[in-house]
């Protein structure tokens, strides 16, 4: 056998201790031989404590892989993910859950709300099936501040769609998870609603120290995050901090993806 004379391939950086979750060298493949599709090429991130990171970048560039590799609903082909000083690739399927159930909030763009159960019920859900306490003040607080205290007693389809991604949002907030990470959680609220859902996210982040990865393909919504992360092709491929519309728009644009129509026309008519 012939001895290898190439160096020894330099050991990952291990996750600072500011990030809430991290990946390394995170690679996912889809299907096999000439059909395999890679997801993602090999990607080093860390998400950061008390930040709220958004994920963009076109369709298929990767971006609801990333989210569901980071949160143990997929599984990688290879490298590593740590949640929370946890790694994710070592647990099996009941400690994943475990995972999922007392340190991780999701909100999907479909609000995944229980229809039979009231709005007080489905926010109490996940602290229910882990027979977790309820901290009814914290309970309290988000409910206020979400605006739902009237809409308590109602059911799913008793309440708008704003109304109902509140309630989401409130249960991924109420048993005060590591991390929430929100696929899409604008894209089926109209402006009003999604601008309240935001500003409440962010002031989670400000205000109660929560950390959130939230996926979305609107420049409008990325703008409430501290720091955009941009993919394409399965790599993480450039990153703004404290970003604005316009200047999302032009690292989108940077990457050939066409700009939403409204926010282009808007943003030139402000001569943004
Ligand atoms: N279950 C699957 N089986 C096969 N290929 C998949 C599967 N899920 C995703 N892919 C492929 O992996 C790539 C990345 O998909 P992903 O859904 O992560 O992209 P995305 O950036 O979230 O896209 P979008 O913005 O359209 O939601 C795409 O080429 C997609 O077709």
């Amino acid at each position: 056998m012939t001895p290898s004379t190439s160096a020894p391939a330099p050991s990952p950086a291990p996750a600072p201790a500011s990030a809430i979750a991290s990946a390394r060298g995170l690679v996912k493949t889809y299907g096999a031989g000439q059909t395999a599709v890679t997801a993602l090429a090999g990607i080093d991130v860390d998400f950061r404590r008390g930040e709220l990171t958004a994920i963009m970048g076109p369709s298929g560039s990767g971006k609801s892989t990333l989210m569901h590799c980071m949160a143990g609903l997929d599984t990688a082909t290879a490298g590593s993910v740590v949640v929370d000083g946890e790694d994710v690739g070592l647990m099996n399927q009941r400690q994943l859950t475990r995972l999922r159930r007392t340190r991780l909030g999701f909100i999907f763009q479909a609000f995944n709300l229980v229809p039979t159960l009231t709005a007080a019920e489905n926010i109490t859900l996940p602290l229910d099936i882990a027979r977790r306490p309820v901290d009814r003040a914290h309970f309290d607080a988000i409910v206020a501040a979400l605006g739902l205290q009237d809409r308590l007693g109602h059911r799913p389809s008793e309440l708008s769609g704003g109304q109902q991604q509140r309630v989401a949002c409130a249960r991924a907030l109420v048993a005060k998870p590591a991390v929430i990470f929100a696929d899409e959680p604008t894209g089926n609220l109209d402006s009003t609603a999604s601008g309240q859902l935001l500003g409440f996210l962010r002031a989670s982040v400000d205000d109660l120290g929560q950390s959130v990865v939230m996926v979305t393909h609107d420049p409008r919504a990325a703008s409430f995050a501290h720091r955009v992360l941009f993919l394409a092709d399965g790599a993480l491929v450039a990153e703004i901090t404290a970003p604005t519309q316009a200047s999302v728009l032009e690292v989108l644009g940077s990457l050939g993806t066409p700009a939403p129509a409204a926010e282009a026309a808007s943003l030139s008519s402000v001569g943004a």
